[in-house]
């Protein structure tokens, strides 16, 4: 079984490795087509999506697999989110949302300013590359959650959806 991935990100391979240990897993830099930081979940959602597309255009009789994180706003909360989108080699897509918890007011208004998350929780750790490991996601819960563990969840929502084959499209 060949995975392209549509990313280099540590957290996002390792993530699909976990729920694959034996597929041959790829990276490919593939374009997300939306914004470096998403700020809803239909952008998050499509960058997830453009991602997996592009990603299975790059190798033969592969599956496609993009996972995208981003922020989202309901009412005057921002919460992180995060999506994923798996595509088949027979070009069935299945998408999946992960786990989202609300950002503090200072952090949401940085955000809002126009600053990347990862950029935000690098100054605000002082961790380089906190993206590539335990994310903010981990940060916030105390590292209860990491951002492999959040996106392994994502990648078996997707995989999952597989066998039933109800919800593509
Ligand atoms: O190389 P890619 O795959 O793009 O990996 P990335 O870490 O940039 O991941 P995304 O593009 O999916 O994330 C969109 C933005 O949200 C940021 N982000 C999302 N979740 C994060 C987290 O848990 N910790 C730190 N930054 C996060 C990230 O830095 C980007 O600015
Ligand atoms: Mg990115």
């Amino acid at each position: 079984m060949n995975i392209v991935v549509g990313s280099y990100n540590k957290a996002k391979v390792k993530a699909v490795q976990c729920m694959f240990p034996n597929a041959n897993i790829m990276s490919a830099d593939v374009d997300s087509g939306v914004n470096a930081q998403p700020k809803s979940d239909p952008e998050t959602m499509q960058g997830a999506i453009n991602r997996a597309k592009a990603s299975k255009q790059i190798e033969d009789n592969c599956y496609g697999i993009g996972l995208e994180g981003g922020i989202m706003q309901i009412d005057d909360q921002v919460f992180l989110c995060n999506w994923g989108a798996l595509v088949t080699p027979h070009d069935h897509l299945y998408i999946a949302s992960g786990a989202r918890i609300p950002l503090s007011v200072e952090i949401a208004q940085s955000l809002l300013n126009g600053q990347e998350l990862g950029e935000i929780m690098r100054e605000w750790t002082k961790i380089n590359d906190i993206r590539q490991h335990q994310g903010a996601i981990g940060i916030f819960t105390d590292a209860h959650v990491s951002r492999e563990d959040m996106f392994t969840h994502v990648v078996k929502l997707l995989a999952g959806q597989e066998k039933y084959h109800l919800n593509s499209k």
